[in-house]
């Protein structure tokens, strides 16, 4: 498709908004012990390198690969299980960190996933949140940006593999 992007989120917003996210999380968790940080692949490995280094304290993190998307630019409801997380969560402070929740299929699967190895606690934090395009609840407890229902690129966040190296988060225009 041809197309064009146009930043929606500047590199210094999103610095802005992680200091703020990180100090809920941080006091969410200052009784915590070892939080795990995990983070779904790959759209939200930039969001982790960023949010992970300005948390306090024991912090370990891990990475599960989901995949709904591929290439297209909407969810199969089918949610693919690709890595799973190398660590026992029974009993941990677990922190899953998503790009992007849009449909909520992503992020639904991995909970009910995640809540059946009964870690201590299971809390969600994305970037950014399309609640629009919502098709199942999910309870999301730190949000960096709701943004409107644009297609999102940059920042880890791709189409068709492209502009996840972008230093913000910009909206791809269709061109006829
Ligand atoms: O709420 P949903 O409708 O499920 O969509 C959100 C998910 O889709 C994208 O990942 P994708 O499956 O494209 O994989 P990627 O992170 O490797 O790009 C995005 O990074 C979220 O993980
Ligand atoms: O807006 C988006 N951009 C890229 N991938 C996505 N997966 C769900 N929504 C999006
Ligand atoms: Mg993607």
């Amino acid at each position: 498709m041809k197309h064009t992007i146009e930043v929606m989120i500047s590199a210094e917003e999103i610095e802005q908004q992680l200091d703020i996210l990180a100090e809920k999380i941080n006091a969410h968790y200052a009784n915590s012990e070892r939080l795990l940080m995990v983070g779904l692949l790959k759209g939200s490995v930039v969001f982790m390198a960023d949010l992970c280094r300005r948390i306090k304290g024991h912090v370990e993190i891990d990475f599960m690969s989901v995949s709904s998307y591929g290439n297209a630019m909407s969810s199969s409801r089918d949610v693919k299980i690709l890595k799973d997380v190398q660590s026992d969560i029974e009993g941990r402070d677990v922190l899953i960190v998503e790009d992007l929740i849009d449909s909520g299929n992503t992020l639904n699967k991995v909970r009910d996933m995640l809540l059946l190895r009964e870690p201590k606690s299971l809390a969600l934090c994305t970037l950014l949140d399309k609640p629009e395009r919502r098709e199942v609840d999910v309870p999301v407890d730190f949000i960096g940006f709701t943004i409107p229902d644009e297609f999102i690129v940059g920042y880890g966040i791709d189409y068709a593999e492209q502009y996840r190296n972008l230093p913000y988060i910009a909206k791809v225009v269709p061109l006829d």
